[in-house]
């Protein structure tokens, strides 16, 4: 085994992963740098979501290396790995899946909380947070009194409110109107990098692209990489395009 590069905080070699014999990854590698915000993008069932659980550890990889740091996932037991997801990870999920029978803050101070932080400093970390999300005024809310942008905004606190490592969120914007798309990932993006989190977020949206550091485009599950052709004058007669390869 290898060791990653050192400024890479998560590295993954020769990924490959089948759900059920079906292949969902062939052979993915990626570096994501300290600080990045990383998109991982391509068409449905290209292995975004797969390739985010190998690299979060909910997921082990079937063949290939997944590390964090200097710390090798793929060999982890499965509890070491549960208590890495809790103390270094967090993840947002597409549809956000909040405890209905606690209030807004209550859900996102439910990380901290995990990690043994105390109720008041839980709820002072969480408070703060709802604010910063533009959603102070529904903190005492329940989840069924919020509208899905807001619900999609708690699970961000949730995920965010306990300053993970890297936080890799699974496309984040999926149910949401235009509109609250681009603010919610404006303010996903904005918060992390004002914390210096790493983002590994998987996304169908162009928005996404453009706010991230850096773009990573999957099809059937392997990278590929797409050239962008210089512009064509318009006397040329043909439409810009660009190539994958
Ligand atoms: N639990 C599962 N059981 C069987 N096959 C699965 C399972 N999860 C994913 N797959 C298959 O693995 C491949 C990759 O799926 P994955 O969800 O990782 O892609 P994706 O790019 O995230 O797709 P989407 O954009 O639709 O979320 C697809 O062919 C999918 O049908």
């Amino acid at each position: 085994m290898v060791a990653p590069p050192d400024n890479d905080v998560l590295w993954a070699r020769a990924l490959h992963f089948q759900h059920n014999g079906s292949p969902a990854l062939n052979g993915v590698s990626l570096g994501v740098r300290e600080g990045e915000i990383l998109a991982v993008t391509g068409p449905r069932g290209s292995g975004k979501t797969t390739l985010l659980q190998c690299l979060a550890g909910l997921l082990p990889a079937q063949q290939g290396e997944v590390w964090f740091n200097s710390t090798p996932v793929h060999t982890m037991r499965p509890l070491t790995r549960e208590r890495l997801r809790r103390d270094r990870f967090g993840w947002i999920d597409p549809v956000p899946l909040l405890v209905p029978e606690l209030n807004a803050w209550e859900n996102a101070a439910l990380s901290l909380m995990l990690r043994g932080t105390s109720r008041r400093r839980a709820k002072a970390t969480a408070l703060e947070w709802l604010e910063r999300l533009d959603i102070g005024g529904c903190a005492r809310k329940r989840p069924y009194q919020l509208v899905q942008s807001e619900r999609q905004r708690v699970a961000i606190a949730r995920a965010i409110a306990a300053s993970p490592t890297v936080l890799f969120a699974d496309d984040p914007t999926a149910p949401l109107h235009r509109a609250d798309r681009t603010l919610v990932l404006r303010t996903l993006t904005a918060a992390a990098r004002s914390h210096g989190i790493t983002v590994v977020l998987a996304t169908h949206d162009a928005d996404a692209s453009a706010l991230a550091d850096r773009t990573v485009s999957l099809l059937d599950g392997r990278r590929v990489h797409t050239v962008q052709l210089p512009p064509i004058t318009e006397t040329e007669g043909r439409p810009a395009c660009s190539l994958s390869v």
